[in-house]
């Protein structure tokens, strides 16, 4: 089914929800055969009262997942990569078994153990003892061999940040050059991705943006301010700053085939079921909405941050939001709420 026309009403009742259930702020921005559409709601700073709007910058979590397989698949492109060879045959014994390839890595079927488990079991002492901390790469990814591999090598999908903190290696490795620097080059600046930033260890949001706040573990404790952090321990898997205007800007032009050969693009498609409702590509999820509707994107949570960007299968209509508070699931459920009332309409006809 075509999507139906976009239900701003709809949208802004799904905020107006997300703020009533703790968030300070939140905001979307619908992209619609080249209408646009935006809805806010509440506040962009706590302290001094501004109002969010549309335009603010905010930290995209796992949105991050899907700019890091792009530089890796146009590395495919260009025949400097290829998906189905050992990571080890570009970082030598970076990984316990040889037999771990990247796509597996960028599909979550490595069974690589994802060492945030760990790191946030106690959401606010968890961030607090990292949120000023560099991590190498290496670091991370010996935290996560401190521990069994969930899967055999391919055998299973099984979420895991340790993969794109490996992406982000190999994306070092054979380019030799930083992520940010392939991000920019490849990403940021020919898309005109004005928002956009890769800023790690620094720890400031540039130009205007957003604030966020963690929602504590125990109900009724004061909201944590989060905003200034390092997400060095996400890094390629989580620590991208952006837009709400350069994710709908990204996801229509990755979905229409401006950032990839066919080819690439049809081996980020590749979705392997996750729930009845979700499926998981390369750094790329596919979402069956209420009324039957795909769309294609990814969620991120960073502390202080539910974001989401999806788009229909052609990019023509893209749909990018956050709310500025995480850790509590009635907001992520009314910011779900807002995706598929953005491409399903009013009661999703
Ligand atoms: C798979 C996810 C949901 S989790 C993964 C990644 N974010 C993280 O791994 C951070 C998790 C801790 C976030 C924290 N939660 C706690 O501390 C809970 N104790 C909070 O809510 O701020 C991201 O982003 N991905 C999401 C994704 O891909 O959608």
């Amino acid at each position: 089914p075509a999507p139906a026309a976009p239900d701003t009403a709809g949208v802004a009742a799904a905020l107006r929800r997300a703020v009533d259930e703790g968030a300070p702020g939140a905001l979307a921005r619908i992209e619609d055969h080249g209408r646009t559409y935006k809805v806010t709601r509440g506040l962009a700073d706590r302290s001094t009262r501004r109002a969010i709007t549309a335009d603010d910058r905010f930290r995209i979590g796992s949105v991050t997942k899907t700019f890091s397989a792009v530089v890796l698949l146009q590395l495919a492109d260009e025949h400097r990569l290829s998906l189905d060879a050992p990571v080890n045959r570009y970082l030598p014994k970076l990984l316990p078994d040889d037999r771990i390839t990247v796509r597996q890595v960028l599909g979550h079927r490595s069974g690589l153990y994802d060492y945030t488990n760990d790191m946030f079991a106690d959401s606010v002492s968890g961030f607090e003892a990292v949120r000023n901390k560099v991590f190498t790469y290496r670091q991370l990814i010996a935290l996560s061999l401190r521990k069994p591999r969930t899967n055999a090598p391919g055998a299973a999908y099984s979420y895991s940040n340790t993969n794109f903190v490996v992406a982000g290696i190999l994306i070092e490795k054979l380019t030799g050059q930083s992520v940010r620097t392939a991000y920019e080059d490849r990403i940021f600046k020919p898309l005109k991705l004005r928002d956009t930033f890769y800023v790690h260890p620094k720890t400031t949001i540039p130009g205007r943006y957003a604030r966020g706040y963690l929602t504590p573990d125990e109900a009724g404790a004061p909201l944590l301010d989060t905003t200034n952090q390092t997400v060095s321990w996400a890094q390629s898997a989580g620590a991208i700053i952006s837009s709400a205007r350069d994710l709908d800007t990204f996801y229509s032009a990755l979905l229409s085939g401006r950032l990839l050969s066919a080819a690439r693009l049809g081996d980020m498609e590749k979705f392997i079921r996750v729930d009845s409702t979700t499926a998981y590509g390369l750094g790329l999820r596919r979402r069956e909405l209420s009324c039957g509707v795909a769309v294609y994107g990814h969620t991120g949570i960073v502390q202080g941050y539910y974001t989401y960007a999806f788009a229909t299968k052609d990019g023509a209509r893209s749909f990018a939001a956050v709310a500025t508070t995480s850790n509590n699931a009635k907001v992520q459920e009314a910011m779900g709420g807002a995706l598929d009332t953005a491409f399903c309409g009013k009661d999703g006809k």
